[in-house]
């Protein structure tokens, strides 16, 4: 497959090395300042740029008639003029908070547990991401996965990252040095705490991710999640 990269950061890089391990060829990169290679001969785009710079990468892609994957996260404000653009020129697009096969079994296992404790009141829920300094939005895209994750199967009603709010989730957004993604949930009574967590431990899963979820659109035409391309949820 040629792969044409939509930003050429952090994640940019990553999926370039994977990508050419899996055989494919990047045949065109975009960054802030300049592009390099042809779009048109892409077979798809994969995005991750910045939260200001996404819709304007994806619009591009769905424009050239290539389908769009985009893990950017921090831009769902124009998701529903993505998706009308897209359904109205039959092009093809997948977003995800979060590409990683691990996460996307975590966001299954939070559900699942959410279900089970909205019989228990006497447990808080709550959400705590830390990622690395360099990060621009928070909280991140997958704790606010998450959190509508739980909110689908409980009482609450919204997210915060704000404390004292009793209808709604805590999430705490926390920046460390050069930690790739760590989500936790925690449902904390005054006895005890029971928690879930996942913790990448490089960029990889997140690029192998995005790659299959190419590999997987090619032939396809419409809006897409990561449970589509995994069959799962
Ligand atoms: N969904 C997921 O699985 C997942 C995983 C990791 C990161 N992310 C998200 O992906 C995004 C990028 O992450 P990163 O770690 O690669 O960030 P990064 O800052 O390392 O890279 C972003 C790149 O975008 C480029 N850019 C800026 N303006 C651009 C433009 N107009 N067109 C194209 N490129 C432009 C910058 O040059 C930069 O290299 C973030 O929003 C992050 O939250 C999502
Ligand atoms: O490094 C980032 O930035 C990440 N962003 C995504 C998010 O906001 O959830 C996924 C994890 C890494």
């Amino acid at each position: 497959m040629k792969i044409a990269l939509l930003g050429y950061g952090k994640m940019g890089k990553t999926i370039e090395r994977l990508a050419s391990e899996r055989g494919h060829t990047i045949v065109y990169k975009k960054t802030s300042s300049a592009s390099e290679g042809e779009l048109h001969k892409a077979d798809a785009a994969i995005d991750f740029s910045t939260p200001e710079t996404a819709e304007k990468n994806i619009l591009l892609g769905l424009e050239t008639g290539i389908p769009v994957i985009s893990g950017t996260t921090g831009w769902l404000e124009a998701f529903q003029k993505i998706t009308k653009f897209c359904q109205d020129r039959n092009g093809s697009f997948i977003y995800a908070s979060n590409f990683s096969v691990g996460v996307n079994l975590f966001f299954q296992l939070n559900e699942q547990l959410a279900t089970v404790m909205n019989s228990w009141p006497e447990y808080k829920v709550s959400i705590e991401e830390i990622h690395h300094t360099q990060k621009k939005d928070a909280p991140s895209g997958t704790a606010i996965t998450v959190a509508e994750g739980i909110i689908k199967h409980s009482e609450k009603k919204k997210w915060t990252l704000n404390e004292g709010d009793p209808d709604a989730i805590e999430i705490k957004a926390r920046r460390i040095d050069d930690v790739k993604g760590t989500h936790s949930v925690y449902y904390t009574s005054e006895i005890d705490t029971i928690s879930i967590k996942h913790e990448a431990h490089s960029r990889d899963g997140f690029a192998i991710g995005a790659i299959m979820a190419a590999e997987w659109i090619l032939d396809k035409k419409g809006i897409f999640t990561m449970k589509d391309v995994l069959e799962i949820g």
